[in-house]
C-alpha cells in the first residue's frame, strides 16, 4: 500500500472500511501515545478521528483506542489531515473521556520534552501531568460484534459470519438492540436487564455476535450532589401551597420556603433547615412545582475556611528593588530566570505576592510551588488571603478527589494561581506569566521515581513557552543555581551569558537582626564529663526559655542515623582515601566501604587519629531527645514532629497550631522544623548534632548542612523578640557550620566552589547516575561493565562527530568521564543487588541522547534476565 500520505487519504475513501463524507474537516488523525510505557510503544500510534468525535478531540485529549486485543488510554499527541499508515491498517478512536481536553498542546510538547531529557517513556511523563483520579481504570464490557468497525491488520475479514448476525431468537435480537442503544454494557448491568440470559450471553460471546470490550473509565468522577430550586415564581407557589390538603404542613412549608429563597438549594441542607424528608420533596417535584438536578461540586480542603483579606504591604526598600527588575520583566512579557537571594525572614513572600498581582492584572496566570513540607496553612492562608478563590491549593496529603477538583479548577478557569508541592508544575494553564519557586535549593524539586524530572528546570521549560517569569527565592540557593548567575566563564561553571539573574535582599525586614549564633564543641563537653545530648549552653538557654515562656525549636537531624563512623572523643569520620567522602558503616560484615571508588576496610577499633576507644557509628532518636528533656525539665510540653508524629492526615498542621497557640513549650522534630515556619515567640533554636548530614555519601553533603544551619537559625528572632541559636557540633571547624553561624552565603560559597571544582563535581560539570539492579552478582558486573564500555564508544563516536566542526579553540565543552560501576551506597534492596555508574559531563554533551542509546542495546538483557537499568540524569540522591 502507499505509504505516500496523500494517496493514503485517497486510499481512504475507496475504503468501504472508513467511509468519509466528501469535503472532510482536515483533521481527520489523530497521532496518539498509549498507556504502554515499553519501548516499542514509546511513539505515537495513528488513529482515525470518527466524524461524530471530532468536535471533542483536541491536542491533550484523553481517548480509548484499540490497541492489539484491548483498548487502552492514550493521549492526543498530534491531528493531522494525512496519515502515513497504509489506510486498512489503521483504527478509529472509540472514545474521548474528557469534554475538555485535559492537557493542552504546550503540555504535550513538555511530555516530549521530558521524554528526551529525562530518558523516560513519554506516556510516563504525560500520566506525570494528571492528577492520579485521571489514571486509566479499565472496565470488561459488552459490545454488539460491529465487524467494520472491528476489522483490523490482525483479523483479515473474509465476510463470513457477518450475514449471519442478526439470524437469531427474539431474545437475542432484543439483546442485540438493548447493547447496540447504549454502546457498550457492562455484564451486571445486561444480567439486571435480561435476568436469565446468562446462557445466552456466552452463547452469543461465543458465536461472535457480541464481543466484549475493554473501555476506559476514570478511577473517579466529579462529584454531583442533588439540587433543589422551584420550577415557578413565588406568587404559584404560595397558590400551589394553598391547594394542598391541610395536613400537607411539610410540604407547605417547603414552599413557603422557596417562595421567599429562590435559589438552588442542595437536598441535604434543605432537608436539615426545615426537617423535612426527601419524600416531601420528591412529591413536589412529582407535581412539577419544584426541580431537583444533579450537579456538579468541588470537594473543598478549605472548605468553611475564612481567609482574612489581605493588602499589599508597603514594600522595603530590599524589597522593592528585588521586584523591579521581576515587574518590568512580566510588563514586556519576557521570559526571564531570577534567582531572589533573600535572608530568612526579609521579607521573601510579600515580593511573590506583588508580583503574582501585577501577574493577574495582565490576565495571566501564576504558579507557586512550595516544598511539601511547608504547605502548611500558615502558607496557604498568606496566598488566599490575598487572592481568595481565585487560588488553588494542590498537596499530597488531599484525597484524591480532593485534589481533582482543585486541579478541575483550573481547567475551568475557575482559578488563576496555584500553589502546591512539585507535581503542581504541570498545572495546565494556557496562559502563564510567571512560576514562582520558593526555597529552590529543596531536593524534594527533584522526583526520584520516573520520570526522574526536576521542578526547576520543568518550570524553566514551560516559562519559556509562555514568555513568562520564573523566580527561584530562598535564602540558600542551591550551587547550581547561583552558578547559573554569571559565574566567570573561565572557571568552566555557569553560562557565560548567566542564565540567571540574581536579586538580594541581605537584611530582613524593619531591620531585624538575623539571630546570634553559638557553636557548641561537643568534644569539649565530653571532656569536661558533660555525657548528657545537650551541652551546657543550650540546656541554660531552653531553661530561660521556660522561664520566659518564649519558644524553643530543637532539630535532630535522623538523615544518615546510624551509618557512618565517629570518633566521640576528637570528631574524626573515617573517609575514603580516594574520594573525600565518609565510608558508609555496614553492619552485618562491620565492615565500611566508600561508595564512588569501592575500597572497603575494617571497622575500625580504635581511633586513627586519636587512639580513643570511643569511635563507633552514630546516630540518636527523636524519642530519645523528647525522654531526655522530661528527665532534665520536669513538666517541660514538647510537641515531637518526625515521620512517626505526622504519618496521619492533617497532623502536621494540628501540631503546627499547637505549637503556634503556645500549648508547648518545644518543637523537636527533624528536617521538618527547619523550614517556612514564623512563629513570634521562638527566640531559640537548639540543633542537637550538626554532623549527621555533614558525613552522608554525598558529594552535596556540606552544602545540605549549610542549608538546614541556616534554615532552621532562621525561625528563631523573626518578630519583636531577638533570636538565639546553638549549634552542637563535632567538627565546630568545618566551614559549612562556620559560615552558616556567620550568616554568611558567600563565604560559604567560596569555600564549597573550591572543593567542588578540585573533585569535579556540579557545577563544574553535570551528572547522571546509572543504577543496576539484578539478583545476581556477576549478572549485575557483567552488564555494569558491558553498559559502561558501550556508553564510552558511543561517546567517541559522537566526539568525532561533533569535533570535525568545532573551532580548534573551543575544547572547554568536550568533557566526559564515566566512572564504575561499583556497588550502590545501598547495595541491596528487597534482595536484588545494585551496582551503579556515574558520567561527568559538561554541558553540551547530549549525555540523555548517549544514555537512550546505550541503554537500548539491553533491551533484550532487561527482558530475558530481569535486570533493571534505571537511569537519573542530574541526581539529588546518589544512593
Ligand atoms: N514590607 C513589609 N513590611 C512589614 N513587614 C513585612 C514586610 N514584608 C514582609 N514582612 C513580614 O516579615 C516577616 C518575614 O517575611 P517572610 O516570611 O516572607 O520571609 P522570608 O523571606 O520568606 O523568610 P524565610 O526564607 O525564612 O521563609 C513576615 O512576618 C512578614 O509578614
Ligand atoms: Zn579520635
Ligand atoms: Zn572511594
Amino acid at each position: 500500500m502507499a505509504k505516500d500520505g496523500a494517496s493514503g487519504y485517497a486510499d481512504l475513501y475507496e475504503s468501504s472500511l472508513l467511509p468519509l463524507d466528501e469535503g472532510n474537516e482536515p483533521n481527520v488523525y489523530a497521532q496518539v501515545i498509549v498507556d504502554v510505557p515499553a519501548k516499542q510503544t514509546n511513539r505515537p500510534f495513528d488513529y482515525v478521528v470518527p466524524e461524530e468525535l471530532r468536535a471533542w478531540i483536541g491536542i491533550g485529549s484523553r481517548v480509548g483506542v484499540p490497541f492489539g486485543p484491548r483498548t487502552l488510554q492514550g493521549f492526543v499527541v498530534g491531528l493531522s489531515a494525512k496519515s502515513d499508515m497504509a489506510a486498512g491498517k489503521l483504527k478509529k478512536i472509540e472514545q474521548v473521556l474528557d469534554l475538555v481536553p485535559p492537557l493542552n498542546p504546550e503540555l504535550v510538547q513538555l511530555a516530549d520534552w521530558m521524554s528526551r531529557t529525562y530518558v523516560c517513556h513519554e506516556i510516563t511523563a504525560l500520566q506525570a501531568m494528571i492528577p492520579g483520579a485521571l489514571k486509566a481504570k479499565y472496565e470488561k464490557m459488552i459490545a454488539v460484534a460491529d465487524r467494520p468497525e472491528r476489522i483490523d491488520s490482525r483479523q483479515p475479514s473474509d465476510g463470513e459470519g457477518q450475514t449471519m448476525l442478526f439470524a437469531g431468537s427474539a431474545e437475542e435480537d432484543a439483546i442485540v438492540a438493548f447493547v447496540r442503544q447504549k454502546s457498550a454494557v457492562s455484564t451486571e448491568a445486561m444480567l439486571n436487564r435480561f435476568p436469565d440470559s446468562g446462557p445466552l450471553l456466552k452463547h452469543m460471546l461465543e458465536q461472535g455476535t457480541l464481543v466484549e470490550v475493554q473501555t476506559v473509565k476514570d478511577r473517579l468522577q466529579a462529584k454531583r450532589i442533588l439540587y433543589v430550586e422551584p420550577a415557578a415564581e413565588a406568587e404559584a407557589l404560595l397558590e400551589h401551597s394553598r391547594s394542598l390538603p391541610s395536613n400537607a404542613k411539610r410540604q407547605m412549608e417547603v414552599l413557603a420556603y422557596f417562595s421567599e429563597n429562590p435559589e438552588p438549594v442542595p437536598l441535604s441542607e434543605l432537608s436539615e433547615k426545615l426537617n423535612v424528608g426527601a419524600g416531601t420533596v420528591k412529591g413536589l417535584a412529582e407535581k412539577g412545582w419544584l426541580t431537583v438536578r444533579e450537579r456538579e461540586v468541588f470537594r473543598d480542603p478549605y472548605e468553611g475556611r475564612k481567609f482574612d483579606r489581605t493588602s499589599p504591604l508597603p514594600l522595603t526598600e530590599q524589597q522593592r528593588e528585588a521586584l523591579d527588575p521581576i515587574s518590568s520583566s512580566l510588563d514586556k512579557k519576557e521570559h526571564n530566570v531570577f534567582l531572589l537571594h533573600g535572608v530568612t525572614g526579609s521579607g521573601k513572600t510579600e515580593v511573590y505576592l506583588q508580583a503574582i498581582q501585577q501577574c493577574l492584572d495582565q490576565g495571566r496566570e501564576a504558579i507557586v510551588l512550595v516544598p511539601e513540607i511547608s504547605l502548611t496553612p500558615q502558607m496557604v492562608e498568606r496566598f488566599k488571603g490575598r487572592f481568595g478563590d481565585a487560588v488553588a491549593v494542590m498537596h499530597s496529603r488531599l484525597s484524591q478527589g480532593e485534589r481533582y477538583d482543585e486541579w478541575r479548577k483550573i481547567g475551568l478557569k475557575r482559578v488563576s494561581v496555584v500553589i502546591g508541592a512539585r507535581s503542581a508544575v504541570f498545572a495546565p494553564f494556557a496562559n502563564l506569566g510567571l512560576i514562582i519557586i520558593d526555597e529552590e535549593h529543596e531536593s524534594s524539586y527533584k522526583q526520584e521515581e520516573s520520570p526522574k524530572y526536576h521542578a526547576r528546570d520543568v518550570a524553566i521549560q514551560r516559562a519559556s513557552r509562555h514568555g513568562a517569569a520564573v523566580v527561584l527565592g530562598s535564602a540558600t540557593p542551591s550551587l547550581e543555581s547561583f552558578a547559573r548567575t554569571g559565574m566567570r566563564s573561565s572557571d568552566g561553571a555557569g553560562n557565560e551569558a548567566a542564565p540567571y539573574r540574581l536579586l538580594t535582599m541581605a537584611d530582613r525586614v524593619e531591620g531585624r537582626p538575623l539571630p546570634a549564633v553559638h557553636i557548641v564543641d561537643l568534644r569539649e563537653e565530653l571532656k569536661e564529663g558533660n555525657r548528657s545530648m545537650f551541652s551546657r549552653g543550650l540546656y541554660k538557654a531552653i531553661e530561660e526559655r521556660l522561664h520566659k515562656k518564649e519558644q524553643t525549636v530543637l532539630l535532630l537531624n535522623r538523615r544518615g542515623y546510624s551509618t557512618f563512623v565517629m570518633c566521640r572523643s576528637c570528631g574524626f569520620v573515617v573517609q575514603c582515601p580516594h574520594c573525600d567522602i565518609s565510608l558508609t558503616y555496614h553492619q552485618v560484615s562491620r565492615s565500611m566501604r566508600c561508595h564512588y571508588c569501592g575500597l572497603s576496610q575494617p571497622e575500625p577499633k580504635t581511633c586513627p587519629s586519636c587512639d580513643s576507644e570511643h569511635i563507633r557509628y552514630f546516630g540518636t532518636g527523636t524519642q530519645r531527645v523528647e525522654e531526655e528533656l522530661g528527665k532534665l525539665f520536669p513538666g517541660i510540653r514538647v510537641i515531637r514532629m518526625d515521620v512517626d508524629t505526622t504519618s496521619e492526615k492533617g497532623s502536621h498542621e494540628r501540631l503546627l497550631t499547637r505549637f503556634r497557640n503556645k500549648q508547648a513549650d518545644v518543637l523537636l522534630g527533624t528536617q521538618m522544623v527547619a523550614k517556612g515556619l514564623d512563629f513570634p515567640d521562638v527566640t531559640l533554636v537548639g540543633v542537637i548534632a550538626a554532623d549527621t548530614v555533614l558525613h552522608l555519601p554525598d558529594f552535596r553533603a556540606a552544602e545540605k548542612t549549610f542549608q538546614l544551619l541556616t534554615q532552621v537559625a532562621g525561625r528563631a528572632g523573626r518578630h519583636k523578640l531577638p533570636g538565639e541559636v546553638f549549634i552542637q557540633t563535632y567538627t565546630p571547624d568545618h566551614y559549612s557550620i562556620v559560615t552558616a553561624s556567620g550568616h554568611d552565603y558567600k563565604a560559604f560559597l567560596d569555600n564549597e566552589l573550591e572543593m567542588r571544582k578540585m573533585r569535579g563535581y556540579p557545577p563544574y560539570c553535570e551528572l547522571a547516575l546509572v543504577t543496576f539492579s539484578h539478583e545476581q552478582v556477576p549478572m549485575l558486573v557483567r552488564a555494569g561493565e558491558s553498559f559502561v564500555a558501550r556508553l564510552k564508544d558511543s561517546w567517541q563516536r559522537s566526539r568525532h562527530k561533533t569535533e570535525a566542526d568545532r573551532s580548534p579553540y573551543d575544547a572547554s565543552t568536550s568533557y566526559f568521564e564515566v566512572y564504575g560501576p561499583v556497588a550502590s551506597p545501598i547495595p541491596r534492596i528487597k534482595d536484588r543487588y545494585r551496582f551503579q555508574c556515574m558520567v561527568k559531563y559538561r554541558v553540551g554533551v547530549d549525555v540523555s541522547g548517549m544514555l537512550t542509546e546505550t541503554a537500548a542495546a539491553f533491551d533484550e538483557t532487561v527482558r530475558q534476565e530481569k535486570l533493571l537499568i534505571s537511569i537519573d540524569v542530574n541526581p539529588q540522591v546518589l544512593m
